[in-house]
């Protein structure tokens, strides 16, 4: 980690530049000195003050790429209208006409044209639905303005603007560096993965991406620290001049949708070939060549699953908008499924275990062992100091202890206020003489300071780290030196305050040299004095305990991944139930040591496990090895360290209010509360998500049996029972009164006990044997026996025998068409009890309720009054061959819907009783 401080302003003329590119606006010089290049962008470098900027922006507009070029939406409904299975429905409807029934054609159509409409509006729901979550997370960025620093979204960054880079920022916009020196991580618009250094400074000709001071927007600052001059915005920038020629990424379809796409297009092909069959079995029953096409029309049209695929396109945006309501933000939508089967989750422990706000609990000094710090702070005058100028924060107001910059360091600085000392970051910098940061793998941060006793160096980390850099330590009588047994003493008074879940810090100096301004780390960071070990309290989260409950309870394993003591982890993963059923804790130098088999089986044994003391490369590593045994990973991380093991895991979680913009990028969701209970109830969501999927998949499955059965009856009577459901009855019931209920489902709040059962393998297809057993077996034929129940009934009641004719003309015919109409109105009668059933996989109706629902009320209240105007508007009677049906009849037809949910519930009921306890299951 090199030291980078933003070194001295350069002002050196470089040689001349191409141009950017071609067709791009004039901007300023690139290739100019530095006082005019600030001259031409009217800025300097104090930055612009907040007025100009305000005008700047007016002007120039905001800082933003044009959304992305959706297809034009006649070009998006035409895609609707022409997809394989909507061509297979047109040929259809072509073939219809060509049979002599141009009504049945037109109605083919109209299911074609309603059904495209309705999948066009999914789509573009779904598509703004993502679009909306960019609003949740709003890019922010540090510029100057009137020479102080400010955060401010990033949209509102206008050319002439200094911007603060610094580790893990997004660069906002395209620039040239004025001070400091960075590395960049160009990938997003070179494709290059390494990281390139930039600074301040030198300028050879050269390509505009190859230059070494610019930075360009879209990129990334993976190390040091620097400012830039924007010198183009929004679409003025080479990624916005990228962006315009090839628009950006579409939905990539997630693992659902390609399951479900093959399970519709195998249903297809069975259409095809029940429709295909049906012809030949049609006339040997004695059909007309007419009207056995026409059936086999029907039956093709009936069970092409047309809807399918934007349904559950809604679905997953829809569990994608909710969860952002909930403080998740998916940048995927594919993501939602792999949620729900999360099987291991690895989190971090400050900010996502805690609450990330942390006070100093207890003081160590050598002298006089565990005390106050509020009281005993003015004592330790020396390790105050070191709080005080070993600190990158901000605490311009200690009584009310809000500032700005690292917690660890804002706390130590309230520390070193209730010694009395100035914590403000303008006076430290005024005496800061070299800076070397803190850097997570060596875990400790140094300054060089001039201070009224003389230069001074101040070194504050994790004890360790800092212990090891001491020869000495401050008793009462003065220094001594650190032997053994002072050793001993300090880890010991560390393991005593890690043990109450405190964050332990050493704080240590010693005086300086002229010497040691410029010198490498190693050199400033020796011979130091241990002055006072602080305990920092950061409480947990309330919520998370319960959420490591629910976690325990749903099958999921929690791990911790953290860069504190393993003390200190330890007792926090207790305090809020991590290893209820077993716990490890392994250092992050037991964990360099042990190969990758002893790896795997620590991780497979069952235990849940603390990593502390690990650096941010090994969590690469424990992610990989999770995944290679197969478990499904979500990992949280925030820093540029965290970025592999983020795009590594299954879910990488990144946290919205604290992380870097390199780890947001590298997430596949963004806690916008940086709370572990989001995490769990966004595995709850996914898993809601999922089931819901099936649910209308049982629900539309279930209506293919009740729709066949009446043309196998009559192929295998030979003709003697008459077709019991006509081709535009069938129609009807696939325009009209499906679609809504099964939108409906798709929104059906979670089934109690969705988390108290195991993750879903992540091999498990969306339909299973038994969802279609229930869909066919279970709900379809207790349909398709109820509503040929009803149709023998009304036939028999008019005194038919089988093999008695019935078309037009015939005595029965009246009858007959009375019957099929009782058919219809049964099969929406037990897809209404379907409706009902699907709500729930496991559970009672009772338990989940009757009403929590509306939508589906909605949808039944719609399918309801389309029935009714099909058989009592004599216009749709005329169309579709409906007759009026008396109370009596209804009545009867009516009694379907509770039968049909009735013998599910039942069935529901009975797998209950056999269902294992989860203590028998996969416990944690
Ligand atoms: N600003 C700082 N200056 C010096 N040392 C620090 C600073 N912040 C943290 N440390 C030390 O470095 C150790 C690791 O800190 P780091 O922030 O990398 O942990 P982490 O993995 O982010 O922890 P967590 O999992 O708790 O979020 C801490 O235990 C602490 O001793």
């Amino acid at each position: 980690m090199p030291s980078t401080a933003e070194g001295a302003t350069t002002g050196v003329a470089g040689p001349h530049h191409p141009p950017a590119a071609p067709g791009a606006v004039p901007g300023p010089d690139l290739d100019a000195p530095l006082d005019r290049l600030w001259h031409e962008l009217r800025s300097g470098p104090e930055g612009l003050d907040e007025r100009d900027a305000a005008r700047r922006l007016q002007v120039q507009g905001p800082n933003a790429l044009p959304a992305r070029s959706r297809a034009s939406w006649p070009r998006a409904l035409a895609r609707q209208v022409v997809h394989p299975l909507a061509l297979l429905l047109w040929a259809a409807s072509g073939l219809a006409l060509l049979a002599g029934t141009p009504v049945l054609a037109a109605a083919i159509v109209v299911v074609v044209l309603l059904n495209a409409g309705l999948a066009f509006w999914q789509e573009q729901h779904a598509e703004h639905a993502v679009a909306a979550l960019e609003a949740y997370l709003p890019a922010r960025t540090r510029v100057l303005r009137g020479g102080v620093a400010r955060e401010i979204p990033a949209v509102e960054v206008v050319t002439g603007d200094v911007v603060l880079l610094g580790e893990g920022a997004a660069v906002p916009a395209d620039g040239r560096l004025v001070s400091g020196a960075v590395e960049i991580d160009m990938s997003a618009l070179t494709g290059e993965s390494v990281p390139v250094a930039r600074r301040a400074g030198a300028h050879p000709p050269g390509p505009v991406l190859e230059a070494p001071d610019l930075v360009f927007r879209g990129t990334t600052c993976t190390v040091g620290s620097a400012r830039a001059v924007v010198t183009g915005t929004g679409v003025h920038t080479e990624i916005g001049r990228i962006a315009a020629l090839t628009g950006h990424v579409g939905h990539r379809e997630s693992p659902l949708e390609v399951q479900v796409r093959r399970v519709a297009w195998l249903i297809a092909a069975v259409a095809l070939g029940t429709g295909a069959a049906f012809l030949p079995i049609g006339l040997l029953a004695g059909l007309s060549f007419t009207a056995a096409l026409v059936f086999a029309i029907g039956l093709l049209v009936a069970n092409v699953p047309e809807g399918l695929l934007p349904t559950i396109t809604l679905a997953l945006a829809a569990g994608v908008r909710s969860l952002a309501r909930h403080g998740a933000v998916i940048r995927r939508l594919s993501a939602v499924e792999t949620l729900g089967s999360t099987t291991v989750i690895c989190t971090d422990k400050t900010g996502t275990l805690t609450r990330n706000r942390m006070r100093p609990h207890a003081l160590w000094t050598p002298a006089r062992g565990r005390g106050d710090p509020d009281r005993d702070a003015s004592a330790a005058p020396q390790a105050a100091r070191v709080a005080q100028r070993c600190s990158d924060a901000d605490l311009p107001n200690p009584a009310r202890g809000t500032g700005s910059g690292d917690p660890t360091e804002l706390a130590l600085l309230v520390f070193a206020a209730a010694a009395g000392l100035d914590t403000r970051a303008a006076t430290r910098l005024r005496d800061r003489r070299a800076v070397h940061p803190f850097d997570p793998v060596l875990t400790r941060m140094s300054t060089v300071d001039d201070t009224p006793d003389g230069l001074a160096v101040h070194t504050k980390g994790a004890v360790e780290a800092v212990l090891e850099r001491c020869t000495a330590l401050r008793r009462d009588g003065g220094v001594t030196e650190l032997d053994a047994a002072g050793r001993a003493e300090v880890l010991t008074a560390t393991a005593d305050l890690a043990a109450d879940g405190l964050r332990v810090l050493a704080l240590a100096g010693r005086p300086a040299g002229p010497g040691d301004v410029g010198a490498d780390r190693a050199a400033v960071e020796s011979g130091l004095v241990l002055e006072a070990l602080v305990g920092l309290v950061d409480p947990p989260r309330p919520s998370v305990r319960p959420a490591v409950a629910r976690c325990h309870a749903a099958g999921i394993a929690v791990h911790v991944v953290t860069g504190d003591h393993p003390v200190t982890a330890e007792a926090v993963a207790r305090a809020v139930g991590i290893g209820a059923h077993g716990l490890r804790v392994v250092g992050g130098a037991e964990l360099a040591g042990l190969r990758e088999g002893a790896l795997d089986a620590l991780l497979a044994a069952g235990d849940e496990i603390v990593f502390a003391r690990v650096a941010p490369e090994q969590k690469l590593r424990i992610v990989e090895a999770l995944g290679h045994l197969g478990e499904v990973v979500a990992v949280t991380g925030d820093g540029v360290n965290d970025a592999p093991a983020l795009r590594r895991a299954d879910i990488g979680v990144a946290m919205g209010a604290s992380g870097t913009d390199v780890a947001r990028e590298a997430a596949t969701m963004v806690l916008t509360d940086d709370d572990f209970a989001t995490i769990e109830r966004a595995v709850a969501e996914g898993r809601r998500v999922y089931d819901d999927v099936r649910k209308f998949v049982l629900y539309i499955f279930a209506h293919a049996v009740p729709e066949v059965v009446p043309f196998l009856v009559f192929a295998l009577s030979g003709g003697a029972v008459p077709l019991g459901l006509t081709v535009l009855q069938i129609l009807a019931i696939d325009l009209g009164t499906e679609t809504l209920p099964a939108l409906a489902l798709g929104r059906e709040p979670a089934e109690p006990g969705v988390m108290s059962r195991p993750p879903r393998p992540r091999s498990e297809g969306v339909i299973r044997p038994r969802m279609l057993w229930r869909a066919w077996g279970l709900l379809g034929l207790t349909s398709a026996a109820l509503t040929t129940g009803a149709f023998l009934v009304v036939l028999l009641r008019a005194g038919w025998t089988p093999g008695a004719p019935t078309g037009p003309g015939s005595a029965l015919h009246p009858a007959y068409v009375e019957a099929t109409t009782a058919t219809f109105v049964g099969i929406v009668a037990c897809q209404i009890g379907t409706a009902f059933a699907a709500r729930t996989e496991h559970a009672s109706l009772r338990s989940v309720g009757l009403g929590t629902n509306p939508l589906l009320w909605w949808g039944i209240g719609f399918e309801v009054l389309v029935t009714a105007a099909v058989v009592y508007l004599p216009v749709a009677q005329h169309l579709v061959g409906t007759a009026p049906l008396d109370a009596a009849t209804v009545a009867l037809l009516l009694c379907c819907a509770p039968l049909v949910w009735g013998v599910d519930e039942l069935d529901r009921w009975r797998r209950r009783r056999h269902v294992r306890p989860i203590s028998e299951r996969r416990t944690r």
